[in-house]
């Protein structure tokens, strides 16, 4: 038995325009395992929202095949849909009733015992506030009930399209602190976004899209990889770029001086033999955001086919 929560194969969805044939999605193979923070990262109109929306049976598929849990979606998706909590468009509550009032009048509707609200509040970290109109809610806060909704039913998986869209830097920090929780509680998380610093920090793996392809996926410390370039700091750059090149180390052209090495010592030596004194060596790892970059270069709008 496969322990990938979500699986694609060949998975397929065109669109027809009056400019013709739009593939939003291009045979897409996406593979989540089972726990922890899953990012799903493109750029804007890379189709992110497509997969989602069929993953949960929300658009039909052109081709390929999907499961989640095993089971063939979407003829399947009964069967695990009470797994499965998805916060994709704009959830409807009362802007009357409290934050509590809306999730408990959620809760008696799907059948959830009400104590499941309070823990849900405390979850998404609403405790304190869930006694406030909806109405006065900020983004990040209407967010987390947006969250505390799905929660409710306790879903193995939760898939986040977007979540952070449109907030300010703290509400991005508590939807991810919320997250991150989640993730670690054993819950797996699909989270779609194109912030990259944020996603970051999160999630522990990630699939890359671009024009509804895939360009990468695996472990986040993978994709980031372990190249290590170190900037130096010396008082006279030219000088130091020739006795480095010629101790056959790569130096990288730009604003900083960049050598590409896994070997500090080996920028030490080169520099001291030619009595140039180091003021700073440091190691610049690549983050996601220039990972996500590189392979996305070029990829910010769908192609017409
Ligand atoms: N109903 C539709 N009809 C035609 N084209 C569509 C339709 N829905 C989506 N598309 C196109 O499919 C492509 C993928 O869109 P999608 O919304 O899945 O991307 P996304 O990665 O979620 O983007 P964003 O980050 O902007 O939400 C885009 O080019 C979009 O214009």
């Amino acid at each position: 038995m496969s322990d990938l929560v979500i699986e694609t194969s060949g998975l397929r969805k065109e669109f027809r325009t009056r400019r013709g044939v739009r593939v939003a999605v291009h045979d897409l193979d996406l593979a989540v395992p089972a726990g922890g923070v899953h990012g799903f990262l493109g750029p804007n109109g890379s189709g992110k929202t497509t997969t989602i929306r069929m993953l949960l049976g929300l658009a039909t598929a052109t081709s390929g095949s999907m499961r989640l849990f095993g089971e063939d979606v979407p003829q399947r998706l009964p069967s695990v849909l009470d797994r499965v909590g998805a916060v994709v468009e704009n959830p409807k509550f009362s802007p009357q009733f409290t934050g509590r009032q809306n999730l408990t009048l959620l809760a008696r509707t799907i059948g959830v015992p009400d104590t499941r609200v309070a823990e849900t509040v405390d979850t998404v970290g609403l405790t304190g506030r869930d006694g406030d109109r909806y109405k006065t809610y900020s983004l990040g806060m209407k967010q987390r009930l947006a969250i505390a909704a799905t929660l409710l039913k306790s879903p193995e998986l939760l898939i986040l399209d977007e979540p952070t869209n449109g907030l300010d830097p703290a509400g991005i920090r508590e939807i991810r602190d919320t997250i991150r929780d989640l993730g670690e509680a054993g819950v797996t998380v699909l989270l779609s976004s194109h912030i990259l610093a944020e996603v970051q920090q999160v999630c522990t793996s990630a699939t890359i899209i671009g024009n509804g392809r895939m360009l990468a996926s695996g472990r986040v410390e993978d994709l980031i990889g372990t190249s290590t370039s170190y900037r130096v700091g010396v008082p006279d750059r030219a000088a130091a770029r020739t006795a480095l090149a010629a101790a056959g180390l790569v130096v990288v052209d730009g604003p900083e001086l960049l050598v590409e090495t896994d070997r500090p010592a080996a920028v030490t030596e080169a520099l001291g033999a030619a009595g140039i004194w180091l003021t700073e060596l440091t190691p610049v790892r690549p983050d996601l955001e220039t990972v996500f970059l590189e392979l996305t270069a070029g990829d910010q709008l769908g192609g017409v086919a």
